[in-house]
């Protein structure tokens, strides 16, 4: 739960429950992906706290970790104020025999601390899927050589000298070295992302640190979210108030409705809102869901004329975003304003990829992470927020989202659990530029049905984590039926992910687009030309905008 990101992320990360079990702490130099690192050490088993990286000997201490993991982050280690770990930290590990393992930053900054050198590669990083191979023995692979993989790398600095002690043991194409250990200090180095999904063995070598190397227990699991959550919003929200939820048909509102609800039972008030951005029909389709499967009372507003209006004009994304965020929260607050006792909290699926994008966590250390995209619900919040809000998604990813939706004591529907993610900014973050121009939304609205249609006669829906098109602000030369034509541009995307964090392009076969491709510039009019996007995130993201 958390009051419009008033605390450090990392601090407010610190899931006291964990008491009672072993610790792998992640220290936080603010990489994309360092609550993905805590995600897939929860992910097996193992309980991890999240600390902001400048923190001091004596806090990480007392949380007495078993195992210490050093996030990747935007700064290179030569950059002034760089991160860096505070004083006394080698000889403490050292004592303690905690095992310490580096990824990509963390990993230079284990090597630039401890006498080695880092350079910055001027023309030449690595972004995105490399393939690697591993030279030497070691734990981190099981003691296994010259086996190759492909690994998610996202660095423009390399290690080119090994401080004393330390041994290269995988190497890339490029002959970058992306594995390091010193097996007698415990200490350890990866420059690609084993967390992210798309690092083929990086999940088991993440296990092979925390089981092989740190030998922790596995005595942790998602029950212990539900039942955290729940208490935190019993002792928050007094027995007379009511609470507003911001319901969207999407798995993360209906999975964080079900859980307050379990807790407020007739306090909660859900609110589903037609901002005129939404797909074909789907403001019928989500109540009609709602109605069938959902069984809580649901209020529909209509605000699209004041959403649109609001946005005229507006063609920087960021903008857009914003003002989209600041109407979301209009109608919310309208709609307390007919409580006789006004709603002080609002209940928003947000999960943590909505909050690690949208902001720099406020506090200390805000040079350490990059603001990406504003999300609508976190950093596109008004700066005068009426609610608290009850976000209690908001340390999760949406893999661990749907796994707690499906908890017999959620039971939240299939339907829900399986539908592609849909951004509460809907197709104003698909219309490049200006929303409001031309016809560009009917378009588009009629393209992406036609998609969407195709992908579940071809079987696909289930394969793909999200799909869309998205409407250029450009024309094309075509010829239609012997005519020319000067007519829309739309790109379509699909991409496998299992987050959001990182994804990558999903590999259609060429009949599958030879058939969408007709019938979008058969089925619409006004479009004459289809491409397909074949980037994966990093570099892009997922939305265009
Ligand atoms: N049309 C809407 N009406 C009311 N609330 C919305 C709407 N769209 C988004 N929200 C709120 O914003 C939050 C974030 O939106 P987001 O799209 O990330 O989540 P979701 O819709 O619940 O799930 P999914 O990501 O699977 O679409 C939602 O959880 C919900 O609280
Ligand atoms: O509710 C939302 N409000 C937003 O402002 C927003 N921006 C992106 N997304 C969704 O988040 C996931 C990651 O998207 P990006 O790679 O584009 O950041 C994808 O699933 C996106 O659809 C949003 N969802
Ligand atoms: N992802 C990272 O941790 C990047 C580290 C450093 N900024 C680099 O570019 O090499
Ligand atoms: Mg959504």
């Amino acid at each position: 739960m958390a009051a419009n990101g008033s605390l450090h992320h990392a601090e407010r990360i610190d899931l006291q429950i964990h008491k009672q079990h072993s610790i792998c702490m992640v220290l936080d130099y603010g990489s994309q992906y360092t609550q993905l690192i805590a995600r897939r050490v929860r992910e097996n088993n193992v309980c991890s706290l999240l600390l902001p990286g400048d923190a001091t000997l004596e806090r990480i201490k007392k949380e007495r970790p078993q195992a210490i993991i050093l996030s990747g982050g935007p700064n290179s280690v030569h950059t002034a104020n760089a991160p860096q770990l505070p004083p006394g930290f080698y000889e403490y590990v050292q004592q303690e025999k905690i095992p310490v393992l580096g990824v990509c930053y963390g990993m230079q900054l284990l090597v630039h601390s401890l006498g080695g050198k880092v350079e910055t590669v001027e023309a030449d990083g690595e972004y995105g899927r490399t393939s690697i191979r591993t030279t030497q023995a070691s734990e981190l692979y099981q003691e296994e050589t010259d086996h190759a993989q492909s690994v998610w790398m996202s660095h423009g600095d390399k290690v080119a000298e090994l401080p004393e002690g330390f041994h290269p043991v995988a190497t890339s194409e490029k002959g970058t070295i992306v594995a390091i250990e010193n097996k007698q200090k415990l200490l350890y180095g990866l420059q690609y992302h084993p967390e992210v999904q798309h690092s083929e063995r990086g999940i088991a070598t993440l296990k092979r640190f925390l089981f092989g190397i740190a030998k922790m227990p596995a005595d942790w699991n998602i029950e212990n979210v539900l039942k955290e959550e729940m208490d935190k919003i019993s002792a928050t929200v007094g027995p007379e108030d009511h609470v507003i939820c911001a319901l969207s048909g999407g798995v993360d509102s209906a999975v964080a409705a079900l859980l307050v609800h379990k807790v407020l039972k007739e306090r909660l008030h859900c609110v589903f809102v037609d901002n005129g951005l939404l797909r074909y029909k789907e403001g019928e389709r989500v109540m009609d869901t709602f109605k069938n499967h959902l069984h809580l009372p649901v209020t529909k507003i209509d605000d699209s004329k004041r959403m649109l209006a609001r946005l005229k004009g507006l063609k920087d994304p960021e903008a857009k975003r914003k003002a989209i965020g600041a109407g979301f929260i209009e109608v919310f607050n309208d709609f307390a304003k007919g409580f006789e006792r006004k709603p002080r909290f609002l209940v928003q699926g947000t999960l943590y990829p909505d909050v690690i994008e949208s902001m720099p966590p406020p506090g200390k250390d805000q040079k350490h992470s990059h603001m990406i995209k504003s999300h609508h619900n976190v950093g596109g919040l008004p700066k005068d927020l009426q609610f608290t809000l009850i976000e209690p998604l908001r340390e999760l990813f949406k893999d661990e989202v749907r796994a707690l939706g499906r908890l017999p004591e959620l039971n939240v529907p299939e339907t829900f659990i399986t539908r592609h993610p849909f951004p509460g900014p809907g197709l104003a973050v698909r219309v490049l530029g200006d929303v409001t121009e031309g016809e560009a939304l009917d378009v588009l609205r009629q393209v992406d049905e036609i998609y969407i249609n195709t992908i579940r006669d071809f079987g696909l829906y289930d394969k793909i984590w999200q799909a869309f098109a998205v409407f250029l602000p450009v024309r094309s030369v075509g010829v239609q039926g012997d005519q020319r034509t000067h007519s829309s541009v739309v790109a379509l995307r699909a991409v496998t992910s299992s987050d959001g964090m990182t994804a990558d392009w999903y590999p259609f076969e060429p009949k599958f687009l030879q058939t969408v491709s007709s019938r979008i510039c058969n089925g619409v009019r006004s479009v004459n030309r289809v491409v397909y996007d074949i980037t994966s995130k990093p570099p892009g993201t997922i939305e265009w905008e």
